[in-house]
């Protein structure tokens, strides 16, 4: 039977190691917190992140990482994208050997601009061949409700995404493989920027054009900084770009639409803050996507006004005239 540790029982590590369950693999999840894990074992279920879901039988929980690690054929990353480093060289001497490391987390670190799977292999010191990763429109509450939805598993070893893949796929997951690992995880972080941008604009009362645009030309500035790292356009027209975005921006449900509606209905970002219970991605990659386009040399202007509006007190009304204000060019430059 497939072994798989998830590390990180906040909303998408619970709902995947049900996804992984379900597709018939035996799964230990580690918390930090013995009340998470203690809920998990007791009760099935995680009532601080999805309440009123039953976990299956086969999800299994512990704090300690050793247990969750040995013996993992899959090894999921899915814990807030700026504490990876840090935990995943306490984790690295405990995992089993040959396991594939894969991410979940849709951000771009701080400081270094570098994507989770870069952090992964220059901490865990493994090859790319040995690090995938999960992206796509998968908010994880619609999951947890067995809601269908597909993903995209990418990995530079066609092989490796294949058998994740087949790890897990359900009757209401459906997981396609895909290589460019760079235009995947640009797109599942770049994305939390973009649905920042669009909460804002639906808090200021801005209409479905507005919210349109923002989306179309969010794509286009992801897809300009991936061309100019090495990513296939193709990519950004599939799940990791355009699926997620859709999802992201049009839901409620998406923390990062949600901080940003707050922002744009004037509540201030220390009050945005305080009523934000779990990872918005989006607020502390902004500034880290924003390092990589400058790197790039690549003209992120969406990118630049969240940036401006969230960290550098900006208002949005005066973010919104200068964006329009922007000098005219052609739709492909
Ligand atoms: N929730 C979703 O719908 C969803 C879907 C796809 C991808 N993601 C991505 O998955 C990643 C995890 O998000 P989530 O939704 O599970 O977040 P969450 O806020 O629901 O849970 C985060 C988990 O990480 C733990 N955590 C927080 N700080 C930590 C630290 N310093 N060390 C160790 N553990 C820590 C928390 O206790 C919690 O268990 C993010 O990158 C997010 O963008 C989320
Ligand atoms: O809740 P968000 O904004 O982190 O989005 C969740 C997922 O990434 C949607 O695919």
């Amino acid at each position: 039977m497939t072994r798989c540790a998830v590390f990180g029982t906040g909303s998408w590590g619970t709902a995947f190691a049900m996804i992984l369950a379900d597709a018939g693999c035996e799964v230990t999840l580690w918390g930090r917190r013995a009340s998470v894990v203690d809920a998990v074992n007791t009760g099935r279920t995680n009532p601080d992140y999805l309440p009123g879901v039953e976990l299956p039988a086969a999800v299994r929980a512990t704090t300690d990482p050793a247990e969750a690690a040995a013996g993992a054929d899959f090894t999921v990353l899915a814990i807030p994208s700026q504490t990876l480093r840090a935990n995943l060289a306490e984790w690295t001497p405990l995992l089993a050997d040959d396991t594939v490391l894969v991410s979940l987390m849709k951000g771009v670190e701080l400081g270094t601009a570098k994507r989770m799977s870069e952090v992964v292999e220059e901490v865990a010191k493994v090859s790319a061949d040995r690090v995938a990763v999960l992206t796509g429109p998968n908010l994880a509450k619609e999951i947890a409700a067995r809601q269908p939805a597909a993903a995209v598993v990418a990995c530079r070893d066609e092989e490796v995404a294949t058998r994740l893949q087949r790890a897990c796929h359900t009757a209401y997951f459906r997981p396609y493989t895909n290589t460019d690992v760079v235009g995947c995880e640009l797109g599942g972080a770049v994305k939390n920027v973009i649905a920042l941008a669009v909460g804002i604009a639906d808090g200021m009362g801005l209409g479905d054009n507005a919210k349109a645009s923002l989306i179309t030309r969010g794509l286009a500035e992801t897809t300009r900084l991936g061309l100019a790292m090495g990513a296939d356009a193709h990519t950004f027209a599939g799940l990791a770009g355009m699926g997620d975005l859709v999802a992201t921006c049009s839901s409620p449900l998406s923390r990062n639409n949600t901080f940003g509606h707050n922002l744009g209905r004037g509540m201030s970002l220390e009050e945005t803050i305080a009523v934000t219970r779990q990872t918005a991605e989006g607020v502390k990659s902004c500034q880290s996507v924003l390092d990589l386009a400058r790197r790039h040399g690549v003209d992120m202007p969406i990118t630049e006004t969240v940036v401006g509006i969230v960290h550098e007190g900006k208002p949005p009304m005066v973010a919104l005239k200068e964006l329009m204000s922007r000098s005219a060019k052609p739709e492909r430059h």
